[in-house]
């Protein structure tokens, strides 16, 4: 059977995020970490499946390629709608990859215009007169000033894109949006017709996700973050339980899900607000190692052993995992990337953290929560997990999932966090699921 939705994100956490929303949405999907992992064929009730890339920040050119091969993927199995999923908080650099992505997936697909919908008001990410906002501030004036890799220099989605990408961006009023289903689309005819290439919908509450997604049932190429995902998965399976009432409510995709028991970990390597109020909590509760980040760049090897010996004596059957941290405050970061330069920092942190996650699942750690969308890439990678079944959400935006059975071998269950998602007790809140063994959560 063809896929009804086919998502291709720019990160991991990105895709998780996304596909824990199309699950509670009542969509069965699965999630693979490239596009070769994608099997030829995919069990009849799979609804949607999420190729996970980390093309976030490299060179475009490279991201370009990578995306429209998990283009072809996502078509070789019917695709019926596709949706380039990049970052609520819109990041990316000066030259991409949003812009340059969006555009060749528009030319393959012999499309000529889009919508920009990054909102996800339940996280605080709202779009108003077309500037993007987290919580009661402008993106610009947020955390994501101070990103490590993608700084938000300004919150205008027209400006942003129109910065990285070929066309005109125009935006679709809140009015328009809170007049709902006709006006939308109505408004969406009108700024195609206009020669414009990307609608930028005002979205401030949840249910104008729901509208949008109505609206969008028919456009090829939908591109936004996992609100927009959810508002189309919504549209979607309300209209199958009217057209195929014994197919019965879907709602409950996640609910047949058990953990397997086994030693646990916490992995931090963002450095957003929200993680470094994770941190700071959780630090008060469990056993907790800051990276020496000096020892990381010196000798990454014998320093892994070094770390990986020190989770392995914190972890317990009774014990809260042990959270290893390279969390740290703007300041620090930008002390670090003055002294280091700051994308070989990134490389070499992402690369402990991928080194150290493989050293620890040969050892025998089943669980693991991730805290960072490239530090999740990377942990991923050094798991060699290659899919995912999504299971429920610890957090809005952030599903447990699990290895996918006969294309991975051994399970191990996954919590991929994105840096300003969840609230300051996130780490506990998921093991809390986690701790009815053999249980459904
Ligand atoms: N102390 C630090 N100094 C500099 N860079 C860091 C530090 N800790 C982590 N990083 C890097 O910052 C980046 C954080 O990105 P990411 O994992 O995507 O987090 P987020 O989800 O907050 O964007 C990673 O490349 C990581 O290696
Ligand atoms: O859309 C979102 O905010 C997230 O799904 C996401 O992409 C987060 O990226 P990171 O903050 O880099 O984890």
């Amino acid at each position: 059977m063809a896929l009804r939705i086919g998502v291709l994100a720019d990160d991991f956490t990105g895709a998780t995020d996304i596909a824990g929303f199309l699950v509670s949405a009542g969509m069965t999907t699965v999630q693979f970490t490239s596009p070769e992992d994608l099997p030829e064929h995919l069990d009849d009730r799979v609804d949607a499946a999420v190729i996970s890339l980390k093309t976030r920040s490299i060179p475009s050119a490279e991201a370009v390629a990578q995306s429209l091969k998990a283009l072809a993927a996502l078509n070789s199995h019917g695709a019926e709608q596709i949706i380039f999923k990049y970052c609520s908080t819109f990041d990316s650099t000066a030259e991409g990859n949003i812009g340059p992505v969006t555009d060749a997936l528009l030319d393959a697909m012999g499309e000529e215009f889009t919508v920009l919908a990054p909102a996800l008001p339940v996280n605080g990410r709202t779009v108003y007169q077309g500037h993007l906002f987290v919580h009661d501030q402008p993106l610009d004036e947020s955390g994501m000033r101070d990103h490590p890799v993608t700084p938000m220099t300004d919150s205008s989605l027209v400006r942003l894109m129109q910065a990285q990408a070929r066309g005109r961006a125009v935006v679709l009023p809140y009015a328009t949006v809170e007049a709902g289903l006709e006006a939308v689309r109505q408004a969406l005819e009108d700024a195609r017709a206009s020669g414009a290439r990307y609608a930028v919908p005002d979205t401030v509450e949840m249910r104008h996700l729901e509208t949008l997604g109505e609206a969008l049932t028919q456009m090829p190429l939908i591109t936004g973050g996992s609100g927009i995902g959810y508002g189309l998965a919504r549209a979607v399976t309300r209209a199958r339980a009217v057209t195929e009432p014994e197919a019965g409510d879907s709602s409950s995709a996640a609910t047949d899900w058990s953990f397997a028991p086994g030693p646990a970990v916490v992995l931090s390597g963002s450095s957003s607000q929200m993680t470094n109020a994770q941190v700071h909590a959780y630090r008060t509760r469990a056993a907790a190692l800051a990276l020496d980040i000096d020892s990381v760049l010196a000798d990454a090897e014998a320093y892994c052993a070094e770390v990986l010996d020190w989770v392995t004596r914190q972890q317990g059957p009774d014990a809260l995992a042990p959270l290893v941290y390279a969390t740290a405050s703007p300041d620090e970061v930008r002390a670090a990337q003055q002294q280091h330069g700051a994308q070989e920092l990134s490389a070499a942190i992402e690369d402990f953290f991928s080194r150290l996650a493989g050293a620890l699942r040969a050892h025998g750690t089943r669980r693991f929560i991730v805290a960072g969308g490239e530090t999740s890439g990377a942990v991923t990678q050094g798991l060699g997990v290659r899919g995912f079944e999504v299971g429920p959400q610890i957090a809005p935006g952030v599903p447990w999932t699990r290895t996918l059975p006969g294309v991975d071998q051994g399970t191990l269950d996954l919590a991929l966090k994105s840096g300003n998602f969840g609230d300051e007790d996130f780490f506990s809140t998921a093991q809390q699921l986690t701790d009815r063994d053999g249980d459904t959560a």
